[in-house]
């Protein structure tokens, strides 16, 4: 059953359109990715979803419902982006930063506890660093910190973008193990990646080019696919 269903997107900046009519559908509970170069259209598309970017064209539906209405509302329905480029509030401690994920939802001090527990078992490096201020962690570690945030609002969907970026091999193995493990813990999730070693763990896989879907399938095939190797892995 899709918990999100994407058809012919169309979304851009004035009046440049980036989406060209965007297709894609994300079963519930799946790790989905959509995979794209630089410029694609990928974090785009993660805006529109989110409800950061008004859409001139196509519809959303989440839930089976059409899906309208302020960022706000899409987090309280479950809907979190973990945006590009981490934003951590670097002046803050890690675990300060990670109580402000709770803000939309405004939990009671039990519910925001067993949820910080539930992230410290999936990044214990934060629990370690959780009085550190936020600014003085490796990229590695604030990536997990931009991710447990989102987590803070109990998401029923995580849209991941591009948590690779810039990230050691190494690393970037953590990170993505730690979004399977968010995944089998029953989170839906749909990441934006230009890393092609995400797909061996992708349930479904989206490649696009200049805004349009050039290809869907299982992560696997899509990792088999010729034209994949070719553009991601120079193979
Ligand atoms: N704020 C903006 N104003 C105008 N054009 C934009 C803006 N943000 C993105 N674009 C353009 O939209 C297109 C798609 O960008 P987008 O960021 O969605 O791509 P992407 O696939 O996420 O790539 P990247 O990995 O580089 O972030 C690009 O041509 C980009 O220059």
């Amino acid at each position: 059953m899709a918990l999100l269903e994407v058809e012919n997107l169309r979304a851009g900046y004035g009046s440049v359109p980036v989406l060209h009519g965007v297709s894609l559908s994300v079963d519930e509970g799946s790790n989905a990715v959509l995979l794209g170069l630089n410029g694609a259209g990928k974090s785009t598309t993660l805006m529109a979803l989110a409800g950061l970017l008004p859409t001139t064209g196509g519809e959303i539906r989440y839930d089976g419902k059409p899906l309208t209405g302020t960022t706000g509302a899409r987090v309280r329905a479950g809907i979190v982006l973990v945006p590009e480029g981490r934003h951590v509030f670097p002046a803050l401690t890690v675990r300060q930063n990670l109580r402000l994920g709770a803000w939309t939802i405004r939990r009671d001090t039990r519910t925001v506890r067993g949820h910080l527990n539930e992230i410290y078992s999936i990044f214990p490096r934060l629990e370690e660093r959780a009085d550190q201020l936020a600014g003085t962690l490796s990229g590695g570690e604030q990536q997990m910190l931009a991710i447990g945030r989102g987590l803070m609002s109990s998401p029923r969907l995580l849209l991941i973008d591009e948590a690779s970026l810039g990230l050691s091999p190494k690393l970037t193995e953590q990170v993505f193990a730690a979004v399977q493990l968010i995944n089998e813990r029953g989170v839906t999730v749909l990441m934006v990646e230009q890393n092609a070693g995400v797909l061996a763990q992708a349930d479904t896989a989206f490649v696009m080019q200049q805004g349009r879907i050039t290809m869907a399938g299982s992560g696997s095939e899509t990792l088999e696919d010729d034209a994949v190797r070719a553009a991601y892995f120079g193979t």
